[in-house]
This record gives C-alpha cells, structure tokens and sequence, in this order.
C-alpha cells in the first residue's frame, strides 16, 4: 500500500498535490496531460523530488524523508542507463551487489532472472549488441533483483514498437503477479492501462487523483478525464 497524505511534491518550481491510496500488490497505471506532474510523482516515490508538506507512507513506513536508496523501491525510466562496458550478466548483477561480488546463490538467482526475461542466451553480450526490447529487458531483470516490494516504470516502453511494448507489458504483469509488486506505471497510452492496469490513477490540474478501478476509469471518466481521452 501506498498512501499520501496531504502532501505537496516539489519538482523545482513545480508543485503538486496528493492525497490518496494506492492499494497493493497490483498494477496502477498513471495518465493525464504533458506536463501535469506524473514523473513528479515517481519521482517523489523514488526520492528524487521533494515532498513539501504532508507525508509518504509505503507500507507501514514512514518514508518521506527517507534518502532514495533506502525507500523499498526500485526504478525504470525510458533511458534504461545500462553500463556499455559491461555484458548482460554484470549488467543485470548491479541490482544485486553493485560491486558485483555475487556468491554462488547469487548468481543463481541472476541466472533465474535472465531465464524470466528471455535473456539467457545474450548473458555475454555487451548493451551495444542488443536490440531496444532487450536492452529494456535487461533494465527490467536489473530492477526485479532488487527485489523490492514496489516498482516505478516511467514510459519505459515508449521507444518500443507495438509487438515489442505489449510484449513488456505483458512480462510486467507476470512478474507483478509472481512477486507480488506493486507496479506504478506512467503512460502516454491509454491502451497500456487497459491491457494491464487493475487501477487508474490521473494527474492534472496541479493534483494527484485518487486511482479508479480500470474498468470504471474508462466506462464513466470523471469530466476532465473524459476531455484528456478526447471522449464527448
Ligand atoms: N527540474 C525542474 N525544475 C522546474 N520545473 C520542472 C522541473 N522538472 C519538471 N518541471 C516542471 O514540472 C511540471 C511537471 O513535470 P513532469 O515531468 O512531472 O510532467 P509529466 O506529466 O511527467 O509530463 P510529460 O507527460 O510531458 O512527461 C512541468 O510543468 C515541468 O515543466
């Protein structure tokens, strides 16, 4: 669960309100218009930007003001900053021990990982030797060894072309299921919600709204939604 309350999220200038619950384990998708504050947001989760006012609890933690690399979440932006000198396996090992010393059931686990992600035929490859998809998958098996409860994706299949992005999408819902994750997901597509989110949550006006089950989102868009979809 993950739960704002009364908070304000700074993002330099930029500011933004939130008061709400996203329920866990499960998918959220978050949509609404360019620049209405949806990275703001993951970036928040992450720690990146400020929260102002109020508070951020993720689970039964506090963690508002906690620093980025101890909040139980893991990352995926569009730019999957994988390492050009090093191969998929030590890629996908940086999300266990950055200094990649792994010991033997680590390096099980990494290879278990790769398995999951389609990758265990390229574990040599360096990232300039792989297409997008699997360079974004890789930055997926990096982010699922870490191994915490809640995971941010923003546009991180934007690059991709159809196959491939429903292809992602599809592996996040296996894995979201598998390893219980509550995934917050920002899209430009409204179809990426549908075909995987259980809720909705929209982002515009200067305000976080609280998520709406996917179905309803769609059936009976409150007002603005239904002008952000281009609905009558
Ligand atoms: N570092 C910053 N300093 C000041 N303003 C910023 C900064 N980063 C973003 N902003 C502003 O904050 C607002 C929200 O930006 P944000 O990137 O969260 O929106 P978004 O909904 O993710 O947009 P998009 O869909 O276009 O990616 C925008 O008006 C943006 O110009």
């Amino acid at each position: 669960m993950i739960r704002f309350d009364g908070a304000v999220l700074r993002n330099g200038g930029f500011s933004l309100r939130a008061d709400l619950t996203v329920l866990g384990p499960g998918i959220c998708a978050i949509v609404g218009p360019s620049g209405a504050g949806k990275s703001t947001l993951l970036l928040a989760l992450a720690g990146f930007a400020s929260i102002g006012a109020g508070r951020l609890m993720i689970g039964e933690q506090d963690v508002t003001a906690l620093p980025p690399a101890q909040r139980p979440v893991s990352v995926l932006f569009q730019d999957h900053n994988l390492f050009a000198h090093l191969d998929v396996a030590a890629n996908v090992s940086l999300g266990l021990r950055p200094d990649l010393r792994l010991n033997a059931a680590q390096k099980s686990r990494v290879q278990q990982v790769l398995q999951h992600t389609g990758l265990q035929g390229l574990s040599a490859r360096k990232p300039a030797m792989l297409s997008g998809g699997q360079q974004q998958r890789v930055a997926i098996a990096r982010a699922l060894l870490r191994d915490r409860p809640v995971l941010l994706l923003d546009e991180a299949f934007g690059a991709l072309g159809p196959g491939l992005r429903r292809e992602m999408l599809t592996l996040v819902r296996t894995v979201a299921v598998e390893q219980n994750l509550t995934v917050l997901m920002v899209t430009h597509e409204p179809e990426d919600a549908r075909a995987i989110a259980d809720h909705v949550l929209f982002v515009a006006q200067g305000q976080v709204h609280p998520p709406l089950p996917t179905a309803e989102f769609f059936a009976a868009p409150p007002r603005a939604v239904a002008d952000y979809l281009g609905l009558d």
